[in-house]
């Protein structure tokens, strides 16, 4: 594999990262490039005024430089005449040597800052807004994408404020230096301005051709690593398998893969090969042919030797317009890769409100009307529920009957697409997002758990958590017990903790429990529970953790048979709701547990069901 070229060239900086999918080239839409401008003008107000500092001292340093020849060669000229005003003169060109190498370190130290302001804010920025919107839409991005985003993209683009304010001022050395050159002789200006249409000729072809070759070398990286990325996420798939081979030759060669990756690597090290000899080959002949000319000026008396000097100076002052292309590309590059990241912050956020629930109220949920729609289908069709405060409900249906997506609306993981979600007669649309986060719970099948230790994990999200109130709801997610065993308890880093797929559900319950409010909503949470623990975990739910509305998605007959109402899924739509032993007597109830049917007998109600009728 041909990895890409370093990134300092005299000509121009080759390209970073730079937009990934095929035809996502910058600039496409302007609707998207001026959101991707609105968004960088917010990151560089954010890194503290850094860019206008940098673009003073950058001015400064690009003014002494222009000082400096001319300072120079009057010094030599002096020097020359034995006139003892020189000794100051070259005072004067030491200080502003000095003064142009502590400006630039100067520039170059506001820049790695502004850098990392400008990326942090961008990357805060974006993730504040994926977390804000609706799980739906983030879904879009496969997390591979996400990750070059909110990682290399979001890099690339918080360098634009310093490129842009670098780029401005680096205009000032060759355009000084051209009209330097005009003010000590028209000849040798003439001379150079002659080379100039070649230069650019010269540094627009390389801008061109490195961004082309380092985009499709991006591309194919950025497919490489979304496919290891998969690989990784089924790996207990891929060993029960036996794939691995098959994965490996998968992942690297593609298409795209390794011989593509080389190809371009290769590719981008011609262009910055051609790039880096041409412009060795043209600067110096430019430089040259000003001083053949500055030298036949001087052998007609026109120029002195230190005017000579200066011109050859300014020659190559003039010379190094290839800094400000370099610069310049860097902002086309930080705006293309801007405008990928700004697809994250522009997702649109789940609508809320600034409501409040009436205080004390028990939870009663409310669904009118409520559908969602997925590829032009109707996934939850006018689902109508009236669930009472502090009811246990379990909703059932076979796979793919809504389920999830109704436990999602009820918590408003999701918005509705018609229809409107009541808790204690408030719109969850028009209510305060803090309050929504602090009445309705989740706990998931497959919980992530989030922080650096297990304590930290169960009180992840919970407004003021203390070390008792996560004992408490440990226990009462049957986790303690698991958790004081582990050598650190509580304080063990989750990394160094070996969790079975039930006791990380017990973590994800303990979770819940321990910000529990009005409403706590369970997503098939206790499935991979062994039947004591789920029936101690059951009892505590009722009996220690904040009393409210409990939704259960399940597919437990257990579950069902202990709930208070059941409402049951069928293909989107409610197909009836009662109690467990009402809906028992329809044989297509009791199918979907798929136990033996007692044709005439129905379960008992809310009684403990025989383990082994359990799933
Ligand atoms: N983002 C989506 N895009 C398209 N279809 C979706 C989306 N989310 C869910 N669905 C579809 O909606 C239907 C209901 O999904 P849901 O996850 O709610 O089922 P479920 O009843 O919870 O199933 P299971 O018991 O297998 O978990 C499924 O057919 C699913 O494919």
């Amino acid at each position: 594999m041909t990895s890409p070229p370093p990134t300092a060239t005299p000509v121009a900086r080759p390209p970073g990262p730079a937009p990934e999918k095929p035809g996502d080239g910058p600039g496409k839409d302007p609707e998207d490039r001026s959101a991707a401008d609105r968004l960088l003008w917010r990151a560089a107000r954010h890194s503290g005024g850094r860019g206008a500092a940098i673009l003073v001292c950058s001015v400064a340093s690009a003014l002494a430089a222009l000082a400096e020849p001319a300072v120079l060669g009057r010094a030599l000229d002096l020097l020359l005449g034995h006139d003892p005003a020189a000794g100051r003169l070259v005072l004067l060109c030491t200080a502003l040597i000095v003064a142009e190498v502590v400006l630039d370190a100067v520039v170059a130290l506001l820049t790695g800052t502004t850098n990392a302001r400008s990326t942090a804010w961008l990357r805060g920025r974006a993730v504040t807004r994926l977390l804000a919107a609706s799980p739906e839409h983030a879904a879009r991005f496969a997390p591979g994408d996400l990750a070059t985003r909110l990682t290399a993209n979001a890099t690339e683009a918080g360098t634009v404020p310093a490129s842009a304010a670098a780029g401005l001022a680096a205009l000032l050395p060759p355009l000084g230096g051209v009209a330097a050159l005009l003010l000590i002789d028209a000849w040798t200006a003439a001379a150079f301005l002659a080379g100039v249409p070649l230069l650019l000729l010269l540094l627009r072809a390389f801008a061109r051709s490195s961004t082309e070759s380092v985009s499709r070398y991006q591309r194919v990286q950025s497919a490489m690593a979304g496919r290891l990325l998969e690989t990784l996420a089924g790996a207990h798939t891929v060993a029960a398998a036996g794939t691995a081979a098959r994965e490996r030759h998968r992942i690297l060669t593609g298409p795209p893969g390794l011989p593509e990756l080389a190809a371009e690597g290769r590719a981008m090290w011609l262009v910055y090969g051609r790039a880096v000899a041409h412009s060795g080959v043209l600067m110096p002949v430019l430089v040259c042919v000003v001083l053949a000319v500055g030298g036949i000026r001087l052998a007609q008396g026109a120029l002195g030797v230190g005017e000579l000097v200066a011109a050859s100076r300014y020659a190559a002052l003039a010379a190094g317009v290839g800094a400000v292309s370099g610069l310049l590309g860097a902002v086309v590059r930080g705006r293309a890769a801007a405008r990928r990241t700004a697809e994250v912050p522009a997702l649109p956020p789940l609508p809320h409100g600034r409501a409040l629930l009436p205080p004390g109220g028990p939870g009663a949920l409310e669904l009118r009307g409520v559908t969602v729609e997925r590829a032009g289908t109707a996934v939850l069709a006018d689902v109508d529920l009236t669930l009472p405060g502090g009811a246990t409900v379990a909703v059932v249906g076979r796979s793919g009957a809504g389920k999830s997506l109704l436990a999602a609306v009820a918590g408003r993981l999701l918005a509705p697409d018609r229809g409107r979600v009541l808790l204690d007669g408030v719109d969850l649309a028009a209510l305060d997002p803090a309050e929504l986060r602090r009445e309705v719970g989740h706990a998931f099948a497959r919980p992530a758990l989030f922080g650096a230790t297990v304590g930290a994990a169960v009180a992840f999200g919970a407004a003021s958590p203390d070390d008792g109130a996560v004992r408490s709801a440990g226990r009462a997610a049957g986790a303690d017990g698991f958790v004081q065993r582990l050598p650190g308890g509580y304080r063990t880093p989750v990394a160094d903790a070996p969790l079975s797929g039930g006791e990380r559900q017990r973590l994800g319950l303990a979770r819940a429990f321990a910000h529990a409010g009005r409403l706590l909503v369970l997503d098939d949470a206790m499935s991979s529970l062994d039947t004591v623990t789920q029936r101690e975990v059951e009892r505590a739910l009722t009996q220690q953790v904040r009393p409210g509305t409990r939704l259960l998605v399940t597919h437990r007959l257990s579950r069902a048979a202990g709930a208070d109402l059941v409402v049951w899924l069928d293909r989107g739509r409610v197909r009836a709701t009662g109690p467990h032993h009402e809906l028992w007597r329809d044989p297509g109830y009791r199918a979907l547990f798929a136990v033996p049917e007692p044709d005439t007998e129905p379960a008992p109600a809310a009684a403990p069901v025989p383990p082994e009728a359990d799933r």
